[in-house]
């Protein structure tokens, strides 16, 4: 079931040197109840793809569904679904202090009262900020500020979360408990995208991670491969004579990059692979037990953003 259908989606900004595609041909769906990961070098397009998703941005070119509804068409619909929180921008009031910020966003968003003051200490307490309460936005460190506008987005429990780098600006403890605290939520059947420089953060958390470079999709590591990858695995670069011969191997997943065709195969399957292989006359060029890491296979696919 898919939260989020991007169609062939496009977004042309007009710029100095004439128009410039930030997003271009871009369809992607995006799993109920998981957490998936937008990565990309800095100007890529994370923030003009999350801005379209929250209509913030008009589609150019193709269309969005969010949990089916056309965000084109029925705009204020779709975007009642989700609660967006983009990179710098916290829409959060200085001059109100952190509970009265929470309770002005709560009555704006038709909240009733009744349930209203029980769900700001439910968030308050969820974020560690129920010390600050009384504090004003204004006084509170760059930290806590970030924490008080995800509170503020938590506050209308939306079905869908699009997160622009939420862990910019905290500590490790204050990441990891944001890390957590998102993780439950998906578990609870909430979907988060987000996007983060954070590799190793988003690493540990993402059900899957979509590498984008100039406004396309370069990458897409899937959450099934990222489940298994508790299995200890061999890479196997194979020279093949015939593709034909191992598409109905069982054991052996083909994993397909920009730069590389490399097989898998979980550990305990090594023998009869390599029996196989063998009978087939297919050499192997190389084996190893070590994955790239998402840093290697980041830098590897992005290279140098200007290219
Ligand atoms: N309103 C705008 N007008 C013109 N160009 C824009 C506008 N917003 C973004 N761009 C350009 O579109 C490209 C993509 O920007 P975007 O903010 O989506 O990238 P990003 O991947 O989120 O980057 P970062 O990691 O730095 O946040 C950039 O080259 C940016 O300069």
């Amino acid at each position: 079931m898919y939260s989020i259908k991007m169609n062939h989606v496009t977004k042309t900004y007009k710029s100095k040197n004439g128009p410039f595609t930030a997003v271009n041909d871009v369809t992607l769906q995006i799993e109920k109840g998981k957490i998936t990961a937008l990565l990309g070098p800095n100007g890529s397009g994370k923030t003009t793809l999350i801005k379209m998703i929250c209509g913030l941005a008009s589609i150019d070119q193709g269309t969005i569904f969010v949990n089916d509804i056309d965000v084109k068409k029925k705009r204020k619909k779709a975007v009642h679904q989700i609660g967006c929180m983009l990179e710098g921008e916290r829409n959060i009031y200085y001059y109100l202090t952190v509970f009265d910020n929470l309770k002005y966003f709560g009555l704006l968003n038709l909240i009733p009262k009744q349930t209203l003051h029980h769900r700001i200490q439910q968030i308050l307490k969820l974020l560690g900020l129920e010390e600050k309460k009384k504090e004003y936005a204004a006084n509170l460190s760059r930290g806590m500020q970030q924490k008080l506008a995800l509170a503020l987005v938590l506050l209308k429990d939306p079905d869908i979360l699009l997160l622009d780098e939420p862990t910019l600006g905290l500590d490790v403890q204050s990441s990891n408990d944001l890390l957590t605290m998102l993780r439950k939520m998906a578990l609870n059947g909430k979907t988060i995208l987000l996007t983060s420089h954070q590799l190793d953060l988003v690493e540990k958390i993402s059900d899957r991670i979509i590498f984008i470079k100039n406004g396309t999709i370069i990458e897409d590591l899937q959450s099934k491969e990222k489940e298994q990858d508790n299995q200890q695995y061999v890479y196997l670069d194979l020279n093949i004579p015939n593709q034909q011969v191992l598409q109905e191997l069982e054991h052996l997943i083909y994993m397909e990059r920009e730069n590389e065709r490399i097989w898998k195969t979980p550990l305990a399957h090594l023998p009869e692979i390599l029996q196989y292989l063998k009978d087939q006359q297919v050499t192997v060029k190389n084996l190893t037990t070590q994955r790239k890491s998402l840093e290697q296979i980041f830098l590897e696919l992005v290279g140098d953003s200007n290219d």
